[in-house]
């Protein structure tokens, strides 16, 4: 399984979350990464750990200010890219240009959605993997695997009905071992996570919890 822990702009410090994160990446089977502010890229990527962006933008070199370019996310030690999740949502054609952007900086790419029709059409851009993510459960320490496991499985059947090279992945309320195992067991190759992790007083013994079972 994917581990993907978002730290959206939550007040933990990045590094000690990073460093944790790749501690437990390196003593469990899981894959481990984790996904910090853009402005935090750099020095969490010097960790070692796994680095992802949360967002890129639809551009190229240029004017564009305020912008997340693709290439400057990559510079900084990114490996992949989260796009279009809730929280930074984006129109269909952004998306599109996102993946493309991403796809010329070498960075692997996951298209967050909101539900499994969503999922279909972001399956259609061609990224590595899709996510969906109930945004009524964001947050909320539900886990979407297990209140609400249709969406999970019909999210799986989507994207493998329009390209079965797209992995699937599934968030929302997710933090402990049991919910990703839940996930897995529903067809999610992965997990996306942030507040059971950014917010735990403990986030490395929130992370050995969460791989326990895995
Ligand atoms: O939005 C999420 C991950 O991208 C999920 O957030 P929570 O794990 O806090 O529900």
């Amino acid at each position: 399984m994917f581990v993907l822990v978002n730290l959206k702009t939550y007040p933990c410090d990045p590094v000690e979350v990073a460093a944790a994160v790749r501690d437990v990446n390196d003593a469990t089977d899981a894959r481990l990464a984790v996904a910090p502010q853009a402005a935090h890229i750099e020095r969490v990527a010097e960790t070692g750990v796994e680095t992802w962006a949360q967002h890129v933008d639809a551009i190229e070199h240029g004017s564009n200010t305020g912008h997340a370019l693709a290439e400057s996310v990559a510079d900084a030690g990114a490996v992949g890219t989260l796009i279009n999740h809730s929280e930074r949502r984006l129109k269909l054609a952004d998306i599109d240009g996102a993946v493309r952007a991403a796809k010329r900086a070498d960075l692997e790419t996951i298209v967050c959605a909101n539900n499994p029709a969503q999922i279909g059409a972001a399956a259609a851009l061609g990224p590595d993997a899709v996510a969906v993510e109930p945004p009524a459960l964001i947050g909320t320490g539900t886990p979407v695997s297990q209140a609400d496991p249709d969406v999970v499985e019909n999210a799986v059947e989507a994207a493998a009905n329009v390209d079965s090279s797209v992995s699937v992945l599934c968030g929302a309320g997710i933090s402990t071992g049991d919910d990703v195992v839940a996930a897995g067991d529903l067809g999610a190759e992965g997990v996306l996570l942030a507040s059971g992790v950014a917010k735990a007083d403990d986030p490395q013994s929130a992370l050995e919890d969460l791989v326990e079972p895995l």
